[in-house]
């Protein structure tokens, strides 16, 4: 579904002001054939935000966005938009009476109207020279109104996402309910769209709750980032807190590649075969895992903490990526370094590694 279905008395109302709203999951749970697939999420996306439901496939973000959308009925919790239940105990609010925008991955247009209808079409209760001058507004804030009159097989394929954004953004919603926006544009166009949508999402001051798989597209869109994993929030905070402060390792391997190390603390620290890190608030004798980040692991000639041999080499332009045998680990530990530093033909180097990007995680039976 791709279109707006507009309440004839509500779409005034939506259509008329633009009031970012607040959208509230409390506690929701959700399943299908017995099997549970949303485990309580409490979530808030707050007025003007831009929230990005961020995790891996089956995690249960376009589940979230469809309870959100009305679309589909949670099995139990409540939905909020401004602080008033659309979906709970009380009641159920329909989708066209939510003031909820959607605009999803395949942002199909329909093909036999031309531009300015398949913006008009989520307007249809106004009066049709205010729906035209509301579709054009539209048209103009994605600077497009000069295409009104073409037809969608004629633009190109980002044009077409920038009407698919002002035909939800038409009836001035309350909150823009986004999934995998940019999944079906080419690698290129995509970070220009996804810029230009931002500023668009920023001048409309719309809240918008998007989803994707993608931690670096969360980490360019977001204010706030909420991570997925199997119908679970993660953890939810700026793509700063993601990155610098992972709660746990699941968290810590999304935003980044890591080495994986086990250990188990022993005097305040834990040793791995990259060397001994210092740990607090984790008790001694427990099992922990540790995490280094790839572009942590510092390769130079000489001078470093760690011997190591060089087992294979991938260039990747800016960057080369590294396997290195070190002693007291079977398995190659990877490193990603500029890609000038090591002469060609260079097998003996060492390693030393940063101390903020090593994350030590209590080891809880699921990521052992
Ligand atoms: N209609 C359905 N019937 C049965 N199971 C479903 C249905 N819709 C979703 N699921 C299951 O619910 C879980 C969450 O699915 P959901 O589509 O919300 O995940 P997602 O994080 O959006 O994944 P993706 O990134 O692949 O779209 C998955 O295990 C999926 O198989």
């Amino acid at each position: 579904m791709n279109s707006i279905a507009v309440d004839s008395t509500e779409a005034r109302r939506t259509a008329g002001v633009t009031f970012a709203a607040s959208l509230s999951f409390q506690d929701i749970r959700h399943g299908y054939h017995g099997k549970e697939t949303i485990r309580g999420v409490s979530l808030t996306a707050k007025a003007g935000e831009v929230l990005c439901l961020l995790g891996p496939s089956g995690s249960g973000k376009t589940t979230l966005l469809r309870i959100a959308a009305g679309i589909e009925v949670q099995s139990s919790g409540r939905l909020l938009m401004n602080e008033r239940e659309v979906a709970g105990s009380s009641g159920f609010v329909p989708p066209e009476k939510r003031g909820i925008g959607l605009m999803f991955q395949d942002f199909a247009l329909f093909p036999h109207m031309n531009v300015l209808d398949n913006v008009r079409f989520g307007l249809t209760a106004l009066p049709p020279k205010e729906a035209t001058a509301e579709a054009m507004i539209a048209l103009e804030r994605v600077g497009l109104a000069h295409y009104a009159e073409k037809y969608p097989h004629a633009l190109s394929g980002g044009e077409q996402q920038r009407v698919a954004l002002a035909r939800a953004l038409a009836p001035r919603p309350g909150v823009l309910l986004m999934d995998e926006p940019f999944s079906g544009l080419d690698s290129r166009l995509k970070d220009t769209i996804r810029a230009d949508t931002l500023a668009i999402l920023r001048e409309t001051r719309a809240t918008a709750v998007v989803v994707t798989h993608d931690a670096e597209e969360a980490m360019r869109m977001a204010d706030r980032i909420a991570l997925l994993r199997d119908g679970r929030l993660v953890q939810v905070g700026t793509s700063d807190d993601l990155y610098r402060r992972p709660t746990d390792l699941f968290t810590a391997a999304f935003f980044s590649e890591i080495n994986e190390f086990s250990s188990i603390v022993r005097d305040g620290q834990v040793e791995t075969p990259l060397g001994k890190t210092r740990v607090s608030g984790i008790g001694e004798g427990c099992p922990v895992s540790v995490a280094i980040r790839l572009s942590g692991v510092v390769v130079r000639e000489e001078g470093g903490e760690i011997p190591a041999r060089i087992l294979s080499r991938r260039f990747l332009g800016v960057v080369e990526l590294l396997e290195l045998a070190v002693p007291g680990t079977e398995r190659p530990v990877r490193s990603r370094i500029r890609a000038d530093v090591l002469a060609p033909g260079c097998k003996e180097v060492t390693v030393t590694v940063n101390s903020q990007d090593i994350f030590v995680f209590v080891k809880r039976a699921e990521t052992s």
